[in-house]
């Protein structure tokens, strides 16, 4: 699944720099966020990215402090973005707990909402950049980015950034966007692999609601795009699972 999801995205960035010079990825934390940015990293069509002329952004951090090795942004580093040429000033870590704001998570929140927004262009309808591609691993709960089932961040309507505390998903707290911003998103790609993805994609698949299934809300304006392994299909709806290609 990361090889695939690699290969696209390496074209969609392509696509996207040939036809407007620039283009934006939104990037996720976690087991398969991080397989997809190793696999790029070892794509051999990698170097057709213009990494100087792509921004970067991420979907949720954990609010911990700068090189903490559970922060989505060191992870990134380590797969991927150390060895790209990318432009600093173009690659958007989420605030640090040991940085500007220090440990005021509301304020670090805020502080990238305004990020987002002064990046944002006149033609954006809110305050995020039309993202090329922003990418959501799935957990097993079915939540995406640091938005949890039934908890108040994934009712949150106005707030671009939120912050989030009590995850569920160890550490607790965390910076996320909100389901708005996520749907800002030219396209949401959600990669999902192994068995324990099944239930929550099936659930996400199948018409559940986006309180009961933050997954079930991610959808980006023009396409939305789940990218499986077979062990993460197999219980969806027939109607969705193509016939077993051979
Ligand atoms: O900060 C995080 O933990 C991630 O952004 C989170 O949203 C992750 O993408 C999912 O929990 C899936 O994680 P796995 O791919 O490891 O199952």
């Amino acid at each position: 699944m990361a090889q695939a999801a690699a290969a696209r995205l390496i074209t969609k960035i392509v696509d996207a720099q040939s036809a407007r010079g620039t283009a934006s990825v939104v990037l996720t934390g976690g087991r398969n966020g991080n397989a997809l940015l190793a696999a790029l990293a070892a794509a051999p069509a990698r170097d057709a990215v213009d990494w100087a002329r792509l921004d970067l952004w991420w979907g949720d951090e954990r609010f911990l402090p700068a090189g903490d090795p559970d922060r989505n942004d060191t992870q990134a580093r380590d797969a991927l973005l150390s060895s790209v040429p990318l432009t600093p000033e173009r690659v958007h870590a989420m605030p640090v707990s040991d940085g500007e704001f220090g440990g005021d998570l509301d304020a670090a929140a805020e502080g990238y909402e305004r990020e987002l927004a002064a990046a944002a262009g006149p033609q954006d309808r809110t305050r995020v950049p039309a993202f090329d591609v922003l990418l959501l691993g799935v957990g097993p709960d079915t939540h995406v980015a640091s938005l949890f089932p039934e908890h108040p961040g994934v009712r949150e309507s106005e707030r671009t950034v939120i912050g989030v505390r009590g995850a569920p998903k160890p550490p607790p707290t965390r910076i996320s966007l909100t389901l708005p911003a996520i749907r800002q998103a030219r396209e949401v790609w959600l990669l999902a692999a192994g068995e324990d993805k099944a239930q929550a994609v099936a659930i996400a698949l199948s018409g559940a609601g986006e309180v009961q299934a933050p997954a079930a809300g991610a959808q980006g304006r023009s396409r939305t795009l789940w990218l499986l392994d077979r062990a993460a299909a197999v219980k969806l709806p027939r109607q969705l699972y193509p016939p077993a290609s051979g």
